[in-house]
């Protein structure tokens, strides 16, 4: 047994490849060639595309117009090697399965990369199955294997992702650049410091409490944290504003539950009052006395307990049973 990981050899390379403003050529405008403008698009980069405009699909269309600057429009048929001049990649998406070789070929010649969709011998390099949340990126990819499955699978990874993810890694970004204003420079003890340093901070800090750093947070966190070059929990940083914090949290999770719940709460009260509060309220007030002992009268009401006191008690009580009789229940007690 060896100390390293196992080799699983006969996959794919998969890196980020950086296409800001380099010159990609993409021959075709289907449906496949949009979506892979989209992806170009995406990465920021400069697309001439050739295609006859009698087949565009609508997308290509609607992404020719809106990106006007980034892509030039050839109206034509792939013409030769001169079409790949000055490329850094080639991508094919045309139903024109010559016309792919001799692409392929001349890209080969030329030593530009290229990706001739759905005929994997001719691929310097296959597409996958996107994920992207703001600066996340996630590629699924079956080498090959099944691109139906490559995309079922994507769908369950996004799912899986935590909602904060996006905003997390935007103020990693953020409280790292911070931290490189701070501590310059490439390598040496600083460098491993400010690496050793970040590396604590993802790891003491989830990702809800990162997504939560706003600039003064990220400059206390600095301040705390990397001049003594320890890393403080969330609590420590956000001092007593972490309860305001955590209510907004529990807000945003259970929100609908408190809000539910409340309103559960109120008309329980409310049936409970009216049953019972109401009711007790009400034989509190309405007693009368009568040889010094205090009758209360449930469920009995003010017109009648006016009479019970200003007239005759007898009277009174002979017209309380009559009402009691086809009405409220009633109590009469010592008190
Ligand atoms: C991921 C995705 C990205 C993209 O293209 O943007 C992509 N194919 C997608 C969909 C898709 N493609 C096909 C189907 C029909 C169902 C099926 O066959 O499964 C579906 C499903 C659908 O349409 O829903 C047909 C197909 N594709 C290839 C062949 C040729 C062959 O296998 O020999 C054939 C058979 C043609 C035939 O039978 O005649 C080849 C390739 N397709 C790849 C990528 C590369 C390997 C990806 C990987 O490693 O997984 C690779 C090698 C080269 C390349 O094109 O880069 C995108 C999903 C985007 C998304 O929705 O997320
Ligand atoms: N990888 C994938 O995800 C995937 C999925 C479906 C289809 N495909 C394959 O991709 C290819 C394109 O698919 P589509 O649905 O976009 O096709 P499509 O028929 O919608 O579009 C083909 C486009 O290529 C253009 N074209 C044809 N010959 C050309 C040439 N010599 N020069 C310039 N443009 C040319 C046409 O004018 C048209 O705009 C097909 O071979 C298809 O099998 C790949």
């Amino acid at each position: 047994m060896s100390e390293f990981p196992k080799i699983t050899a006969g996959g794919s390379l998969l890196i980020a490849w950086q296409l800001t403003d380099k010159r990609v050529v993409l021959v075709g405008g289907g449906v496949v060639a949009a979506s892979r403008l989209v992806h170009l698009l995406c990465a920021d980069a400069l697309v001439t595309l050739i295609a006859p405009a009698n087949n565009l699909s609508k997308e290509v269309t609607h992404r020719i117009n809106e990106y006007a600057a980034r892509i030039t429009w050839k109206d034509a048929l792939y013409a030769g090697p001169q079409d790949l001049e000055g490329a850094d990649m080639v991508l094919t998406a045309i139903d024109d399965n010559e016309a792919s070789i001799r692409i392929w070929e001349d890209a080969k010649a030329l030593k530009i990369p290229v990706n001739v969709a759905d005929v994997p011998p001719n691929c310097d390099f296959y597409f996958g199955s996107m994920i992207r949340r703001g600066p996340l990126q996630v590629m699924v990819s079956t080498g090959g294997k099944g691109p139906k499955l490559a995309a079922m699978l994507r769908e369950k990874l996004e799912k899986a992702l935590p909602p904060e993810t996006e905003q997390a890694i935007d103020k990693v970004g953020k409280l790292r650049a911070k931290l490189r204003a701070r501590a310059p420079g490439v390598g040496g003890k600083l460098g491993q410091e400010r690496m050793q340093w970040m590396t604590g901070v993802c790891e003491v800090w989830s990702l809800e409490d990162l997504a939560d750093l706003d600039e003064p947070a990220m400059d206390r966190l600095l301040d705390a944290g990397w001049e003594n070059r320890r890393v403080p929990d969330y609590q420590t940083v956000l001092g007593t504003g972490v309860w305001w914090k955590t209510l907004q949290r529990q807000w945003k999770e259970d929100g609908v539950r408190w809000f539910a719940g409340g309103l559960l709460s109120g008309v329980l009260l409310f049936a409970l009052k009216r049953r019972y509060i109401d009711q007790l309220n009400h034989s509190f007030r309405n007693y009368i006395i009568y040889n010094d002992t205090r009758i209360l009268m449930l469920s009995m009401d003010w017109s009648l307990r006016t009479t019970l006191i200003n007239s005759n008690f007898a009277h009174a009580v002979n017209r309380w049973q009559a009402r009691a009789s086809h009405s409220a229940s009633f109590d009469m007690r010592g008190v």
